[in-house]
């Protein structure tokens, strides 16, 4: 019998392979496989093929599971991949290159003249690193042999996933496992309606068709400071509206403090303890209303186009969690334990789609440990020690606790700060803006957080993860040689000013 299946989806995978020509024979044969694929009962069923899903999937296959993945969006790579992390790095990329043309190459001596932005080239490029990406990862599977099912899936039962197929049809693919790795959309606000034209998501804002004039920005995030970043760099007005007295709200207060005015610096406008209580779409532009969030006098404030990046929310519409009775809380995350299992046995889930920090790495680091745990071994994440990073120009990283949460634990501690302007390499670069931040244990020296403000801050940082990992002291990153000169020699500055010993201030 399972012979039967075996040539049965070899036939089929033969022929999806030859089918090359558009149209019915390239349609019949991916059904036919897709029909194969489902007959048989994998070991583990992934719904979702972002960094939680494919990772997850790849993993299983290489601890010998029989592993099959769903994904509805016809690419793999998720919201990351496709919309997210990695479009927006190569905006941020392309814009900072433009930005250093335009406001320092003078400096170094490198003349331009006639320099200006072809958007379409930008795009292009940031498209052609998606499409690469997402195909690489399709290329994984195959190396992997994780069976890849294209289409919406909705759990029927527990061992059961129907499957919509993007190309037409339904097949029901059985699983002794199912992972729920569907991830997170944009959060809507009450009253403004997201059309990706004047009022856009981070989606509609990484393909915009021309470089607006005004950009209002609704919430200083991630996606708010990094999107802003790219609009601001290529010659838009942005005005960031928040909610909260302050950016980041989750950053250590001094780094936010010197971030804010950096970004102020290059000509980014915040209003804080703001709130958006109107939006006109009806003229030319949009005029939003605004009010203190306190409440009080409202005032007016035009845009050619608004971003809402007010946060993002689990997507689990249309999966069936209710008919087989899976808990979710009031945030519509789904609630699991310490191995990733919701109340419905054989039903797991990771990534954005539960809770926790919403961040690729982290949802690739549930994946494997959620594998791990189906395959009887010992998975294992560590929560306290995700790494987080704001990839705009000076990028802000940090790991552990800040300042703050370390004062309100009542734990006695130390603080070591280096000013990134007594960096040589980054004064030798003419990028000295920032300053690496330690905060340590005053009784045994053990370091409790680190934040980094510096040109990349996001390499720099696992360093100090791993200090963390391995509990190191502040004294056992100082006694470290650090090759010279590189900005990471701040960072053993910064832990040699835990106890005042700084050599170069
Ligand atoms: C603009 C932007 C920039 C970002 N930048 C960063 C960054 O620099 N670093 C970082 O760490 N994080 C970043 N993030 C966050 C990061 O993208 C997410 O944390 C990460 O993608 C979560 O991974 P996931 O696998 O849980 O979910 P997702 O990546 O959202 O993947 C879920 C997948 O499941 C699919 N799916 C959903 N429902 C179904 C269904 N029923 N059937 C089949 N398929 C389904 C979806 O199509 C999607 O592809 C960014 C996000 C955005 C929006
Ligand atoms: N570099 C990265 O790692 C990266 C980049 C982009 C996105 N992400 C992830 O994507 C997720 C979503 O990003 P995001 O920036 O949308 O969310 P976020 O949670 O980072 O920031 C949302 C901001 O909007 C503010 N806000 C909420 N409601 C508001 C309102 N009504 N008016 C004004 N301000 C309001 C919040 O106070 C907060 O400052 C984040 O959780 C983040 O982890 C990560």
């Amino acid at each position: 019998m399972a012979l039967a299946i075996l040539a049965r989806r070899r036939a089929a995978e033969a022929v999806a392979r030859r089918a090359h020509a558009p149209g019915a024979a390239a349609l019949s044969a991916w059904r036919a496989y897709a029909a194969a694929a489902a007959a048989e009962e994998s070991d583990v069923v992934v719904v979702g093929g972002g960094p939680g899903g494919y990772v997850a999937a790849i993993k299983a296959a290489q601890l010998g599971l029989k592993t099959t993945c769903i994904e509805k969006r016809g690419t793999l790579g998720g919201t990351c991949l496709n919309v997210g992390c990695i479009p927006s790095k190569a905006l941020l990329h392309s814009s900072h290159m433009y930005h250093e043309a335009k406001t320092s190459f003078a400096h170094h001596g490198v003349k331009i003249s006639n320099l200006e932005v072809d958007l379409p080239a930008m795009m292009a490029q940031k498209d052609k690193a998606v499409a690469g990406l997402t195909k690489g990862i399709e290329g994984l599977f195959k190396k992997n042999k994780v069976t890849y099912v294209k289409g919406f899936g909705k759990l029927t039962s527990p061992s059961e996933v129907s499957v919509d197929l993007v190309d037409g049809g339904n097949t029901v693919v059985k699983g002794k496992n199912i992972i729920i790795a569907t991830g997170s959309d944009v959060k809507s606000l009450p009253g403004i309606t997201i059309d990706e034209k004047k009022i856009v998501s981070s989606t509609g804002a990484l393909c915009l068709s021309g470089i607006p004039k005004k950009m209002v920005v609704i919430g200083a995030g991630y996606i708010g400071l990094e999107m802003g970043s790219v609009w601001n760099r290529l010659g838009t007005e942005v005005t960031v509206v928040e909610f909260a007295p302050d950016i980041v709200p989750s950053m250590d207060g001094e780094i936010r403090k010197q971030f804010q005015r950096m970004l102020q610096k290059q000509k980014m406008k915040f209003m804080l303890k703001t709130k958006v209580v109107g939006v006109d779409t009806s003229g030319d532009g949009v005029k939003l209303t605004l009010e203190p969030a306190a409440g009080g006098e409202q005032s007016i404030l035009e845009a050619d186009i608004v971003l809402v990046s007010a946060g993002r929310t689990p997507y689990t519409a249309g999966l069936g969690l209710d008919a087989i009775g899976v808990e979710m809380d009031k945030a519509g995350r789904i609630l699991v334990d310490k191995r990733f299992m919701t109340n419905v046995s054989g039903v797991y889930a990771i990534g954005d789609a539960i809770p926790g920090p919403m961040l690729a790495h982290k949802a690739e680091e549930d994946g494997v440990a959620c594998v791990e745990f189906l395959a009887g071994k010992e998975g294992h994440v560590d929560y306290d020690l995700v790494p987080g990073v704001v990839y705009t120009h000076p990028e802000v990283a940090s790991v552990g606790k800040t300042e703050e949460q370390v004062k309100a634990s009542g734990i006695a501690y130390r603080v070591g700060k280096f000013p990134l302007m007594a960096n040589s390499r980054a004064k030798a670069i003419d990028d000295a803006e920032g300053m690496v931040k330690v905060v340590a244990d005053k009784e045994t020296d053990k370091i409790l957080g680190v934040h980094i403000m510096a040109q990349n801050a996001g390499e720099i940082i696992h360093e100090a993860v791993l200090a963390l990992q391995y509990g190191a002291s502040s004294e056992d990153v100082a006694r470290i040689c650090h090759a010279h000169p590189t900005v990471s020699e701040a960072l053993k500055e910064a832990c040699l000013q835990t106890h005042s010993k700084a050599i170069h201030i």
